[in-house]
């Protein structure tokens, strides 16, 4: 969807800002540009939409070089975030909202009302907040009348420089949430720059890692993590990638236990002999349609069955409710977390459909990170056999 050809910037005080730039965005995806300060991240991101024009190599969009583009009309196809967000201080949140509309010329009715949708998507409800002035909004909500903005024409392509740099960590945290979420709804093609790791690897289909003037390291997160391409990635991704991987690496089946499963409407007497042959100390409850309702301890069944003298009793009479499930597909990080939130030893995990699929243990999370680890070490030492066989030939 977006091309670099061997694109380089240099100004005209001679000043090299990128040079070699050669990658692709996918449509779809979301790539996160990285880097320290005055690495040429948004000297990248303003040659797409021709706000500053490369000396050397083409850009396509769509496979078309931009260069041969009307700018004016090209920036309306890109939807363009900024950390200043850039509003209008004396137009309204929604006159701000309908601004690309306004451009194109749709009537007001429809302009409007496209406005009203786009600040219910991005979380502000156009009844509390179209009216106000961007002076009357706080850091965070002038951030989402920013990407409400940038979306209001439905661009197939989002440009966003710093989008979340200037509010807090708890509400910047708050907004790459909300934005994961609309993306997973909208599918745009995002170039997203920012100098922070956390958010490039949270976000990023794939993370361009820039060293000064050119990218290092093109690769998905949690290659970047587990692999980084030179030192410099490895310094600037930092000593606690292991860490950060965490917030990376899915959940998948393999990585689950299966504890003995019992069912709310199972008898007492029966359930408890069960748990006593598998030898186990507690099982998961689930409900007719196998969806997670609780747990029950083997002990609890034992001591209930024998005080259920007429054999009447259900497991649904002694289980528990679960306090703390996960999707599977979460990431470990959030396993993590919510095992030490609940303080429990281990976790449940659903698939989309609310079946239970297994438990993810401390043990198993270990494990789990150490395949990430070790698939990526594999990978590395097969490039190693091949560039020998090269050689010896
Ligand atoms: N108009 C200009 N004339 C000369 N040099 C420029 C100009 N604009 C940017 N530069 C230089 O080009 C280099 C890359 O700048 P750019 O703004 O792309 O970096 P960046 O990675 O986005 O940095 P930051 O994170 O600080 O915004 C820097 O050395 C900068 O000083």
């Amino acid at each position: 969807m977006i091309r670099f050809e061997n694109v380089a910037k240099r100004y005209p005080d001679g000043t090299v800002a990128v040079e070699g730039l050669s990658f692709e965005v996918a449509e779809g995806e979301l790539v996160t540009l990285v880097g320290p300060s005055g690495c040429g991240k948004t000297t990248t991101m303003k040659m797409v939409n021709r706000l500053i024009e490369p000396t050397e190599g083409r850009i396509l969009v769509d496979g078309e070089d931009i260069a041969e583009a009307e700018p004016v009309e090209l920036r309306r196809r890109m939807g363009y975030v900024i950390q200043q967000t850039g509003l209008f201080p004396h137009r309204t949140v929604l006159d701000n909202t309908a601004t690309v509309p306004h451009l194109l010329g749709w009537p007001k009715a429809r302009r409007r009302e496209r406005a009203r949708e786009l600040l219910d998507l991005v979380g502000l409800d156009p009844d509390v907040f179209g009216d106000r002035y961007p002076e009357q909004l706080s850091g965070g909500q002038r951030q989402r009348v920013g990407v409400a903005r940038a979306l209001a024409a439905d661009p197939p392509v989002l440009l966003m420089d710093e989008p979340f740099g200037a509010v807090d960590p708890v509400v910047r945290e708050h907004l790459q949430n909300e934005f994961l979420r609309l993306q997973s709804r909208l599918h745009k093609t995002v170039l997203f720059v920012t100098h922070d790791i956390e958010e490039a690897v949270r976000l990023g289909d794939r993370i361009a890692v820039y060293g000064e003037g050119r990218i290092e390291q093109f690769d998905s997160p949690a290659t970047v993590l587990g692999a980084p391409a030179s030192g410099y990635v490895a310094d600037f991704v930092g000593a606690d990638r292991g860490l950060k991987r965490l917030s990376v690496t899915p959940i998948e089946t393999g990585d689950l236990e299966q504890p003995p499963t019992l069912h709310l409407t199972d008898r007492l007497d029966e359930a408890a002999a069960r748990m006593a042959t598998d030898g186990a100390r507690w099982a998961v409850v689930l409900d007719g349609a196998d969806v997670l309702h609780g747990w029950v301890s083997a002990a609890t069944l034992a001591e209930a069955a024998v005080r259920d003298a007429d054999g009447s009793g259900t497991v649904g009479d002694h289980a528990r409710r679960m306090e703390a499930w996960l999707p599977l597909g979460s990431s470990l990080k959030q396993a993590f977390s919510t095992m030490l939130q609940h303080d429990a030893g281990w976790i449940a995990v659903e698939d989309e459909a609310d079946r239970f699929v297994g438990v993810l243990t401390p043990a198993k999370l270990h494990e789990a990170l150490r395949r990430s680890v070790d698939a990526d070490a594999r990978a590395v030492a097969r490039q190693d056999v091949e560039l020998e066989t090269i050689e010896s030939s």
